[in-house]
């Protein structure tokens, strides 16, 4: 069998086409989405991830704003910045791009994120009400899962989804979802022995843990959706997944390609969480009758 590839690329695109008309019908309500972003310092990697962002968020309209800080920057200063984007009523998202410098907390940083902003949904808040299935914004990549799932029209409910990895922002929350949407859910880390023992099992296999060649086609079970979430270099500066792909697609029944998978679907999904909470305000200024 030759597995059938999830084009996260295209099913992104497809979603950005459909937002504009989103962002047509908040401005006709006198809404213009807005989403900031906060870099600080100069990592290289961090620095293209947010020209994406914003190149995205143009794209469908979303005003956008990239908030710099030097590498040097006190904690105290960054959190005094996000309390004044908190505050901003024509800021509907923001975002802090990870990972910080060492003199800055990242859990301080995140908790100080309005819940109401926070278009990553790393904060506490968030996360609690994903747990208890409130309505809640869901981290981006965990997000974009669920929503490759739906496009490729593979139902979650009451199938075995094996996470292979157990990060705050992708592995835990993924799992969670997945749970949310009655699958039964096995975590997997790096304490796992022998992972293939579980792998072999996954109906979905998602494997989010930064290592390439981590899973081989011995450790799938044969039609599986196996969803790469890796990003690694590879020997030759290539960008690779954490599954072997040449052989692992020979079993899987889906199988998403590294790059141009999971990574847009991220992307995508800040977009989507951006537009939520600005759909929200419009909702409420609604209920209040103004
Ligand atoms: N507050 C915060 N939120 C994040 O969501 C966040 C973050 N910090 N820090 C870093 C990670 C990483 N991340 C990526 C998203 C998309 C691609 C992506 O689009 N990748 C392309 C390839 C890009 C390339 O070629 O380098 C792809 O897979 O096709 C990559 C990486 C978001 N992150």
């Amino acid at each position: 069998m030759t597995a059938k590839l999830i084009d996260g690329k295209a099913i992104a695109a497809a979603k950005r086409l459909n937002m504009k008309t989103r962002v047509s019908q908040l401005r006709s309500e006198g809404l213009l989405p807005g989403l900031a972003v906060v870099l600080v310092g100069e990592n290289p990697a961090s620095k293209s991830y947010v020209k994406g962002k914003i190149r995205d968020c143009e794209e469908v309209g979303i005003h956008s704003e990239l908030i710099r800080l030097p590498e040097s920057v006190s904690e105290k200063e960054l959190l005094d910045k996000i309390s004044l984007l908190n505050q901003r009523d024509e800021i509907h998202g923001i975002l802090v791009q990870l990972p910080l410098p060492k003199q800055i907390s990242e859990e301080k940083v995140i908790q100080a994120i309005s819940p109401e902003k926070d278009v990553d949904g790393f904060h506490p808040v968030n996360l609690g009400r994903m747990m208890t299935n409130q309505d809640c914004f869901v981290p981006c990549t965990p997000a974009g899962i669920m929503e490759m799932l739906k496009a490729i029209n593979v139902s979650v409910t009451g199938k075995h989804a094996v996470i292979v990895g157990r990060s705050h922002i992708v592995g835990k929350p993924a799992s969670q979802l997945f749970l949310n949407h009655s699958a039964t859910v096995t975590i997997c880390h790096s304490k796992t022995n022998p992972l293939s023992n579980y792998t072999k099992q996954a109906d979905i296999l998602v494997v989010a843990v930064g290592h390439s060649d981590l899973i081989h086609a011995e450790d799938i079970k044969p039609g599986a959706v196996v969803i790469d979430v890796g990003m690694n270099r590879n020997s030759e500066g290539k960008l690779v997944g954490d599954v072997a792909f040449d052989e692992v697609c020979q079993k899987a029944g889906f199988i998403t390609p590294v790059p141009g998978g999971v990574g847009p679907m991220t992307r995508v999904m800040l977009l989507e969480n951006t537009l939520k909470a600005a759909e929200k305000i419009v909702k409420e200024r609604a209920c209040d009758g103004e």
